[in-house]
């Protein structure tokens, strides 16, 4: 007897949503029901992963309420403040503006890089964004989460600015040029020593794998979840004893 496998849908069939179907294709566990590159009325899935444009998301979000199927939005540059009251516990719903595990533990390292600058207002921490030239938003999904950690961190920084900063922003350096697959770096800058953290996609795959891995997390749950949370499982082992 086979096992049951996940039904999954593909918003999108760009860069990303080709990667997620070609790896997808290859899991044994996982059954790619449809995929559509344009507004559509697909049918109920398991999980479907949102791989489209920004201006999609909300009309994704509404299918998913109204079919019962969880979400994974790995579309960035959308904002619905709304989001967490309309899901409820209705279906559930994952955000991940990176599908990286490398770029989650990133995330986390960028808040404790902030809580350093924090100890020393001579500490410049900041980001960098570099993407191919087609990326429609800037700054990246992944820039405005590592800013927002390193904020959390170093609350003397409440914004960023692309611009001279001032003391209460964090310089955010955004570059859109060649096929860069998506790079980011996190620093902090003094009168005497730097600190860099870099994190280099080499290929699509990693997103497509870590896109898989949040819609096999998501299945069976219901609520507002973020990426992070479905990364904590293999992260938080890491931070036991660190002395
Ligand atoms: N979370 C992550 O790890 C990653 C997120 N992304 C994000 O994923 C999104 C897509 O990126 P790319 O694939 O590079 O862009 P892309 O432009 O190559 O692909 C987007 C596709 O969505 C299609 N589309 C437009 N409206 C649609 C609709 N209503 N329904 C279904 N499909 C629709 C377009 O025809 C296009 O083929 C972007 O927001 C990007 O920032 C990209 C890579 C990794
Ligand atoms: O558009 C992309 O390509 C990517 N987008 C995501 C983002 O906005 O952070 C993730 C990754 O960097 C690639």
């Amino acid at each position: 007897m086979s096992a049951v496998r996940t039904t999954i849908g593909i918003f999108g069939q760009g860069r990303l949503g080709a990667a997620i179907a070609q790896a997808a294709a290859a899991a044994p566990d996982l059954e790619v029901v449809w995929t559509v590159d344009g507004p559509a009325d697909p049918p109920p899935v398991d999980v479907a992963l949102d791989a489209s444009t920004a201006a999609a998301v909300p009309a994704h979000l509404e299918w998913a309420l109204a079919t019962g199927s969880g979400l994974v939005i790995g579309a960035t540059g959308w904002e619905l403040p709304d989001l967490a009251a309309r899901v409820g516990d209705r279906i559930g719903v994952l955000t991940a503006p990176n599908f990286s595990l490398a770029v989650a533990l990133m995330a986390r390292l960028a808040k404790v890089l902030g809580r350093f600058a924090a100890l020393d207002p001579e500490l410049d921490p900041y980001l960098l964004d570099h993407h191919h030239r087609l990326k429609a938003d800037a700054p990246s999904g992944t820039a405005r989460r590592l800013a927002a950690a390193l904020m959390e961190g170093c609350p003397r920084k409440t914004e960023t600015t692309s611009g001279t900063a001032a003391p209460h922003q964090l310089s955010l350096a955004v570059l859109r040029a060649g096929a860069e697959f998506g790079t980011h770096t996190v620093g902090l800058d003094g009168p005497a020593e730097t600190l860099t953290l870099t994190h280099q996609a080499r290929s699509r795959l990693v997103f497509a794998q870590g896109a898989l891995r949040a819609a096999r997390w998501l299945k069976g749950r219901k609520g507002l979840h973020t990426f992070d949370a479905c990364a904590a499982e293999t992260l938080d082992p890491l931070f036991g004893d660190l002395s």
